[in-house]
């Protein structure tokens, strides 16, 4: 692996999530986050969408980000006037490939459809715009169609191809296949675009970057139309842990970032999410806490500061003796072992009454309690 692209589309397909909705400052401080942290390139939205979307989309224009900018286009002529007058320099334009997109929006008329393409390639070249196209439902096409459209693409100009998994329909085998045909067939660089529908999407990512594809598609918190999209901490993280490639991310500040986002979304992230997470590096379960209390490897995959995280040991209900007096140590309190397993029975009744673990004072009120009723027992 020489090179992978982060382009990451939180600001325009995570924006399509049902019922996110960001405004201006939000796209700016997401756009800025982004760029800040050393993400390659932002697509930042839909400029067809109107006046308002245009505005914030024109306000990210003129930060003079480092990130390269990109506006999503239908191949529509008036969609790409939209873009350029955000003052963007790069649009991509995205065509229907497969039969049953094909035939829901242009009627199965798929010579109209690659004119329409031909047309708003020439519209946005004439006019110094670098442009990318997308197949839209690349992994429904047939294949020999999706090639048609992609070597069309390129002989009309486009600098890149995005290969999509519109609905998520893919494992990471097929999609190493599929996108290691078109790698193979193209001479522009490939992109790869994947949904979450089997949960499979930052798989499919991975398995489409395996292929030659020289730039992604991500989301922050995986945000994005139905399940999402690949989520740009889990690609970062797992390019640099599985393949050892550092794509040039702050991935420190990963933590920050998926917060910025849960509050602009308003969706919040859920505790197993990997990498971001709560759960991600919190041990409560007694043969983990002992493990990483002597080697955070054991149960870890990466420590905890390099995404942003601190590690946290809780006691609940699966916690053991070790981690029990690990806690109570930092409090000035050893327990006999038979205390111990008191408290620790003490601490399973609780958490299934609560439904969570402890906080540490809930613990040290138990051992009072232990400590009290055996000694007037
Ligand atoms: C897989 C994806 O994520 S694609 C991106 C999806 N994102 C969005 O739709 C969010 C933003 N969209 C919008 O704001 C609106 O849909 C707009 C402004 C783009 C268009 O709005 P409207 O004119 O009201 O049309 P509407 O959304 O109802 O229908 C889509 C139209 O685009 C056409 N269309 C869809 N994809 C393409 C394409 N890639 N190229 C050309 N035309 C297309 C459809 O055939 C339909 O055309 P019609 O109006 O002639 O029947
Ligand atoms: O860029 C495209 O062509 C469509 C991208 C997309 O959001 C998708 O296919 O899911």
């Amino acid at each position: 692996m020489n090179q992978v692209l982060i382009n990451d589309t939180t600001l325009r397909d995570g924006e399509q999530a049902a019922g996110v909705a960001f405004n201006l400052q939000e796209k700016v401080a997401i756009a800025k986050f982004l760029d800040s942290i050393g993400v390659h390139e932002l697509e930042v939205g839909i400029p067809a969408m109107g006046e308002e979307e245009m505005r914030a989309i024109a306000a990210i224009s003129d930060l003079g980000l480092s990130a390269n900018l990109l506006g999503w286009n239908r191949a529509v002529i008036s969609d790409i006037q939209a873009s350029l007058a955000c003052g963007l320099e790069r649009v991509h334009i995205s065509i229907p490939v497969s039969g049953i997109q094909i035939a829901a929006k242009f009627h199965g008329q798929w010579r109209v459809t690659l004119q329409q393409l031909k047309d708003s390639i020439s519209f946005a070249l004439d006019r110094g715009l670098w442009v990318a196209v997308g197949g839209e439902d690349s992994s429904r096409a047939d294949d020999n169609f999706l090639f048609d459209v992609a070597h069309y693409a390129q002989e009309w100009g486009a600098s890149r191809f995005r290969f999509c998994d519109t609905v998520g329909i893919l494992d990471p085998f097929t999609t190493y296949t599929k996108v290691n045909r078109l790698v193979a067939a193209l001479m522009i660089p490939v992109e790869i675009h994947t949904h979450n529908d089997f949960g499979l999407a930052t798989a499919n990512a991975l398995a489409g970057i395996k292929a030659g594809a020289m730039s992604v598609n991500t989301t922050v918190n995986g945000l994005g139309e139905r399940a999402g999209n690949a989520a740009l901490e889990e690609v970062v993280m797992a390019i640099k842990r599985i393949y050892g490639f550092d794509a040039g991310i702050d991935t420190q500040r990963l933590l920050e970032l998926s917060r910025l986002v849960a509050a602009a979304s308003g969706c919040s992230v859920p505790p197993w999410k990997a990498i971001v997470g709560e759960n991600t590096f919190a041990h409560e379960s007694g043969i983990h806490a002992h493990g990483v209390m002597q080697n955070p490897s054991t149960y870890e995959p990466f420590a905890p500061e390099e995404v942003g995280w601190e590690r946290r040991l809780v006691v609940g209900k699966h916690s053991g003796r070790h981690l029990l007096s690990n806690l109570l140590l930092q409090h000035g309190i050893t327990l006999s072992v038979e205390e111990s397993q008191y408290v620790l029975d003490a601490v399973r009744k609780q958490s299934v009454q609560k439904k969570r673990s402890l906080s540490a004072q809930e613990v040290l009120n138990l051992v009072k309690e232990v400590r009290y009723s055996h000694a007037i027992g």
